[in-house]
């Protein structure tokens, strides 16, 4: 029985990675300085695994932005545009084009946009999507994979490296032209992927993690037939290499015949998710395989319930005997905070309820304990662990702080009535034209401007006592009131109040809800060095008090022009959260829906005539298996408009969106029968907009016209050829202009040419149009 995790978080406990990268990027220092900060963070996580006592130790689950983009610079798949930053040897080196690749470049005479980014799967994490063209060619281009194996070899530890597997890694990407499906480039990837392999043998490896997440989701007949060619030719080549086929996210389902005939020396399968799967996994797999069970939750901050693990374990045993089974984590711990020993604060979490948890060092522990309560020989002696655990688990079931009746209450008796708007689009439309009186081609922002270092310093300042309530109102009144004059100076046709007094869209809100707990330092990577804190969701969710209207109405009495309103939908609060595993994610979404509610009516009671609603996270809450999309679009589209639909017909009701994938549920997006949307579409040329071809988006629209997760500054002419592009497709008195998204990562320098670019742009599409209706 061998004990391992899918992958261990890489940013460091104290987001080390991410203050060295940033530091990096800005010129403050060295390589070797982000070098060596990376080098330290593997040590530690190797020698973390190893003091826990598992059996496989991972290597390769480190990256400086992205296991992805690691793969595509493997194989050398490096778009064209990028070749100049290392042929033209301006001293850069392999991590700076990998770098230009992730962001983007705009130095030395040098103009390149960045990769495209997109969601992991239903996670918050996001990778850069590698781009194909027909008959692409790939080599071995970075060896990152086989220096880490070797760095952990000198140290004395000898690993499981791991890679996203052939047929996930063509999936994962984009073909960049028609004309050629990417799976035929398997031909000429495969012999990649094989030098790489014969480089990790003759080095000493023994395990290879194979990251093939697709086997467990919707696959073609062609992906299934390029699985079998690519693992029989693996196995050819290395009869000898021990590797584990992992899958996670979703059950193997139909895909359970394929997975098993694939000659792996492990299956991974995914117990969290898809437990119902393990009976058939274990009645299917061949006689020699061996299965990990993935029974450690990766994606959630709950501890594992050991009895129920073990009836699991139990159960594999008897079918495959104790050598064939692995106990593992479910997926990569990337998706898990660090260690939960550093939440050192009683106040902030308090220790009945930190009790019923365990972040990824925990979890390293508790896949362990389980092989030591499987076995006869350490059972005794583990046997106190079993019944802290139990003791925990049955604490929280019976605890009083979690069931509230007038919540459950309230859910029961919502009425049709409350999820619609008194009247139709149509009629709302002609009513807010009248009494908003906006331009042709409406220009705004998504919400959020540059949170600077100041003014995270003064909310770190506040929250450790250093400054007053008042004092730091007043810092965050001020800034607010800057950022009213800068958008008015600019003519931007509604402003916004800028998000100051936000640490994250979500975790802000998680903060003024009852039902939630936080922590000091759970932070998660979401992408690059950006990393996210989501909050905890224990009990029954309800709001005891307005949440943003002060800051609002008072961003309203600075000007004349609709201050719009801006808050986090339901769905987005919560898959931006651990959530309770004791309910049904619905119906902790639906409490959620009643808070905004009350805070909608509140916002327009207060004189707020625009309220934004952002649901950036609606499409990657979608189920991974189409079978299971209308039971969760159902009650998703129903909870968002619980939430916006409690105002009057004048009241402008908007939703955001980033990741423009959502072509398939466009129908969805439309019953939720907002007035405007405003989408991430810039990274793919609006490519968004195809949806709308074939389906005539009944509201107004506002697809980003430039990329703000770039430093980059685009020149108001791009703009203005994406402004064009959508005109084509969307009436002219239905398009607004605006970003990607909000503008908190971006500096102010960049924030004010670039917006100030875009206003250009609407000001000239204005003319243009206008000139040809004269
Ligand atoms: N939850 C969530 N998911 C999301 C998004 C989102 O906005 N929120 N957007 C998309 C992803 N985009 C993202 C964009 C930006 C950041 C981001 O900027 N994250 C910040 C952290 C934001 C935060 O919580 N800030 C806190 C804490 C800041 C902090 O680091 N404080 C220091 C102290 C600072 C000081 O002393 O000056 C510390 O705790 O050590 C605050 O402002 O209060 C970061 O990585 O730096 C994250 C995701 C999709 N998923
Ligand atoms: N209102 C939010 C902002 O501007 C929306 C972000 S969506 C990830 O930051
Ligand atoms: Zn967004």
């Amino acid at each position: 029985m061998l004990t391992h995790i899918l992958g261990y978080p890489r940013i460091g406990s104290h987001r080390e990675l991410k203050k060295a990268s940033e530091r990096y990027w800005s010129g403050k220092s060295s390589l070797k300085d982000l070098l060596s900060a990376g080098h330290t963070i593997r040590q530690q996580n190797w020698q973390l695994q190893k003091q826990a006592g598992l059996d496989l130790i991972t290597s390769n689950d480190f990256s400086f932005y992205d296991q992805v983009l690691d793969m595509s610079l493997a194989v050398s798949a490096i778009p064209e545009r990028y070749h100049p930053i290392l042929l033209d040897k301006k001293g850069n080196a392999e991590l700076d084009l990998y770098f230009a690749m992730a962001r983007g470049y705009q130095k030395d005479g040098l103009d390149i946009t960045a990769m495209e980014m997109t969601k992991w799967f239903d996670t918050n994490y996001h990778y850069i999507v590698p781009e194909f063209h027909k008959d692409q060619q790939f080599k071995l281009f970075s060896t990152k994979v086989i220096d880490e194996f070797v760095e952990a070899k000198n140290a004395g530890i000898l690993t499981k490296p791991v890679l996203i597997g052939p047929v996930s890694f063509l999936l994962l990407g984009k073909e960049k032209e028609n004309g050629f499906d990417r799976l035929d480039l398997v031909k000429n990837l495969l012999p990649v992927y094989l030098e790489i392999l014969a480089r990790l043998e003759k080095l000493g490896a023994e395990w290879v993690q194979f990251d093939e997440p697709f086997l467990a989701m919707d696959l073609s007949d062609k992906a299934k037939a390029t699985y079998s060619v690519v693992y029989k030719e693996i196995k050819k080549a290395f009869p000898q290499l021990k590797s584990i086929l992992a899958t996670y996210f979703e059950g193997l389902r139909d895909n359970l015949d394929l997975a098993v005939s694939l000659p792996a020396c492990a299956l991974h399968v995914d117990l969290v998710r898809y437990p119902e799967q393990l009976d058939e996994v274990l009645a299917a797999l061949p006689a020699k395989t061996s299965l990990s069970l993935g029974l450690v939750d990766g994606r959630n901050i709950w501890k594992n319930d050991y009895a129920k693990s073990l009836d699991f374990i139990e159960k594999a045993f008897k079918k495959l005997g104790k050598d064939r089974v692995f106990i593992a984590s479910s997926c990569s711990l990337l998706h898990s905070p660090c260690d939960l020993n550093l939440e050192t604060n009683e106040q902030i979490l308090l220790p009945e309820i930190k009790d019923w948890m365990a972040f990824a060092k925990q979890k390293l522990n508790e896949v362990v304990t389980l092989k030591q309560l499987a076995q006869p020989e350490t059972k005794e002696s583990a046997a106190h662990l079993l019944a802290a655990n139990q003791h925990s688990i049955a604490s929280r079931k019976s605890s009083n702080r979690i069931h509230k009746t007038p919540v459950k209450d309230r859910v029961a008796s919502i009425t049709p009535a409350d999820e619609s708007r008194k009247s139709p689009f149509g009629v709302r439309q002609q009513k807010q034209k009248a009494a908003l009186n906006l331009p042709l081609f409406p220009t705004t922002s998504i919400g959020s401007f540059p949170q600077t270092d100041e003014v995270r310093g003064w909310r770190a300042r506040w929250k450790k006592g250093e400054l007053t309530d008042a004092h730091y109102q007043q810092l965050l009144e001020d800034e607010t009131a800057k950022a009213v004059r800068w958008q008015e100076e600019l003519g931007i046709d509604v402003p916004v109040h800028g998000e100051f007094e936000r640490n994250d869209m979500v975790e802000y809100f998680g903060e003024q809800l009852d039902g939630y707990v936080f922590s000091q330092n759970g932070w998660v990577q979401s992408y690059g060095s950006r990393c996210v804190k989501p909050p905890i969701i224990y009990g029954d969710v309800s709001r005891p008090q307005p949440m943003t209207v002060h800051w609002s109405a008072f961003a309203q009495s600075l000007t004349e022009k609709p201050m719009k309103g801006m808050l986090t939908g339901p769905v987005t609060i919560l898959q931006w959260s651990f959530v309770r595993d004791d309910q049904p994610r619905r119906d902790t979404c639906t409490q959620i829906a009643l808070a905004i509610r009350d805070e909608v009516s509140d916002l327009e009671r207060a004189g707020i005539r625009i309220i934004q609603i952002d649901e950036p996270a609606i499409r990657e809450g979608l189920p991974l298996r189409r079978t299971d999309w209308e039971g969760y679009l159902q009650w998703a589209v129903r909870a968002f408009r619980i939430s916006s639909t409690g105002v009057e017909d004048e009241t402008q009701i908007h939703t955001h969106m980033c990741y423009s994938e959502f072509n398939d549920i466009i129908q969805s997006i439309a019953e939720m029968d907002t007035d405007v949307i405003t989408i991430e579409t810039s990274r793919s040329q609006m490519e968004l907009l195809d949806a709308f071809v074939n389906f005539s988006f009944p509201s107004e629209i506002g697809p980003g016209v430039y990329d703000i997760h770039s430093p980059r500054v685009p020149s108001s002419e791009e703009m203005l050829d994406l402004l064009k592009k959508a005109l084509k497709v969307l009436p002219a008195r239905n398009l607004w202009v605006n970003p990607d998204c909000g503008l908190k990562t971006r500096k102010w320098p960049e924030t004010d040419l670039a917006m100030r670019n875009m206003i250009q742009a609407a000001k000239e599409l204005r003319a243009i149009v206008e000139s040809v209706v004269v």
